[in-house]
């Protein structure tokens, strides 16, 4: 066991997806992936190994926010042998263009976040960046499927409920699509260890034009962006 999860060695796959909402990660492991077994419970933050089209794949919960996102994947990394994990998550559009169930790919994040800044004693503003390798597969892999698939930067935000009423517009407007709020933290800590990581993103919410899915719809209706992130984990 690590800290905060409760599998035994070998039981987590090296290929992890990790949506923010544990109760998420029991719906894609209970609807994708074949003799799922659940390895940890701790605080509810489930975590679940299975087999999708014969190879090993595993979905951990990361709960919400960078603080909790860093712990789970600091944790597979460090611990349990991960090699590549892909975010599959909700997020809110600042794009007129960009509307509720559209799936993002996060080339970069942009974050408000200090975790940052402190990893890296206040003097550079570190680019948490995509593994090149694995956004290129998820646009292969979304063409084939005919998903609309859109890739650019996103914002990873410390706060849900912000107090800063231009900042998204400002962002918009230097070409960031949505607001989430772990991938920043995602990039950095696969990068630190030479692991593979990208994020997806599923429009739950329309910031500007004040539209959003209820919680039952976050929890188990993104099945385009969880079978997209399957398809391109095992390839
Ligand atoms: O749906 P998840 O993956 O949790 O992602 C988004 O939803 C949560 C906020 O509602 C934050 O974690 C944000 O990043
Ligand atoms: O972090 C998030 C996630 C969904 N919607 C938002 O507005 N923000």
């Amino acid at each position: 066991m690590s800290t905060h999860i409760g599998a035994k060695p070998g039981e987590i796959a090296e290929r992890v997806l990790m949506p923010g909402d544990p109760l998420r990660a029991k719906w894609i492991a209970e609807t994708y992936l074949e003799d799922a077994k659940c390895y940890s419970t701790v605080r509810n933050m489930f975590g679940f190994t299975g087999k999708y089209k014969g190879i090993d794949v595993s979905v951990q919960g990361s709960g919400m926010g960078m603080p909790s996102c860093s712990i789970y994947v600091h944790e597979l990394l460090a611990e349990y042998g991960v090699k590549t994990i892909m975010r599959v998550g909700s997020a809110g559009s600042i794009q007129e263009d960009l509307g509720l169930r559209d799936v993002v790919a996060a080339i970069g994040a942009t974050t408000d976040s200090a975790m940052n800044r402190q990893r890296f004693d206040n003097f550079v503003d570190y680019a948490p960046v995509a593994d090149f390798g694995l956004l290129r597969t998820a646009v292969d892999k979304a063409a084939e499927r005919g998903l609309a698939l859109r890739v650019g930067p996103v914002m990873a935000a410390d706060a849900f409920y912000g107090d800063q009423p231009d900042l998204y517009g400002k962002l918009a407007n230097y070409g960031v699509l949505c607001v989430e709020m772990e991938t920043a933290a995602l990039y950095t800590i696969a990068a630190r260890f030479k692991a593979k990581a990208l994020t997806l993103l599923t429009i739950s919410d329309h910031i500007l034009q004040g539209t959003a899915m209820p919680a039952e719809d976050r929890e188990r209706s993104f099945s385009q962006m969880a079978e997209l992130g399957l398809d391109t984990i095992i390839a």
